[in-house]
């Protein structure tokens, strides 16, 4: 008998940035619980119904450090083809022009980091194959395959402004 795999999860991801160059920094959250606890991360999380991915990250953003954006964009896809859950499609942003105060929640305990010396080896074990793309400042779609172990394929794609729009509405791989 075969079975039909559910569409994918939806998530966002959203990174505040603050200055450039050498002196570019970017707001992480060490997990405090659920997937990818005690992992640092981007803030994020699942879109709720009825609501939009703008509304999705903005509403992650000050739930789960505080901030609001003034300048949020949307930079980049990333496609999880996973054997041993449901697969996931996670939207990711950049957060800039920041306005309040960074808090701790009680699912993120946030702390910045100079871009030259980013945490990867407490992070997602795909973490360092895109973030830099991200900090370049470079549009993408990213495809990743996991087993339970391993990143077994992976590839990053530079793509238009056009194209990222074009996979808010149609957000298959
Ligand atoms: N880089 C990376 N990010 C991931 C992976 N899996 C995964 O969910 N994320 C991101 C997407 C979301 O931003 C965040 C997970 O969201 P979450 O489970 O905390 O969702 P939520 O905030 O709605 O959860 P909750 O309030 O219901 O506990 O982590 C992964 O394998 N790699």
């Amino acid at each position: 008998m075969t079975t039909t795999k559910p569409p994918p999860r939806l998530y966002t991801v959203i990174f505040p940035i603050e200055g450039s160059g050498s002196g570019q920094r970017v707001l992480l959250g060490l997990k405090k619980r659920g997937m990818g606890k005690g992992l640092w991360n981007g803030f994020g999380g699942k879109l709720e119904p009825g609501e939009t991915l703008d509304d999705c990250a903005h509403r992650e953003l000050q739930e789960e450090c505080g901030l609001e954006a003034k300048d949020l964009c949307y930079v980049g896809v990333l496609f999880m083809i996973c054997s041993h859950h449901d697969d996931l499609t996670i939207f990711v942003y950049t957060a800039r022009d920041l306005v309040g105060s960074v808090v701790e929640s009680d699912e993120m305990a946030p702390q910045w980091f100079t871009t030259d010396k980013l945490p990867y080896d407490g992070c997602h074990r795909e973490a360092r194959l895109w973030w830099p793309t991200m900090l370049n400042g470079s549009l993408f779609v990213a495809r990743f395959v996991f087993t339970q172990d391993d990143c077994i394929q992976h590839n990053i794609e530079h793509v238009d402004r056009a194209r990222l729009t074009q996979l808010l509405s149609q957000p298959g791989p």
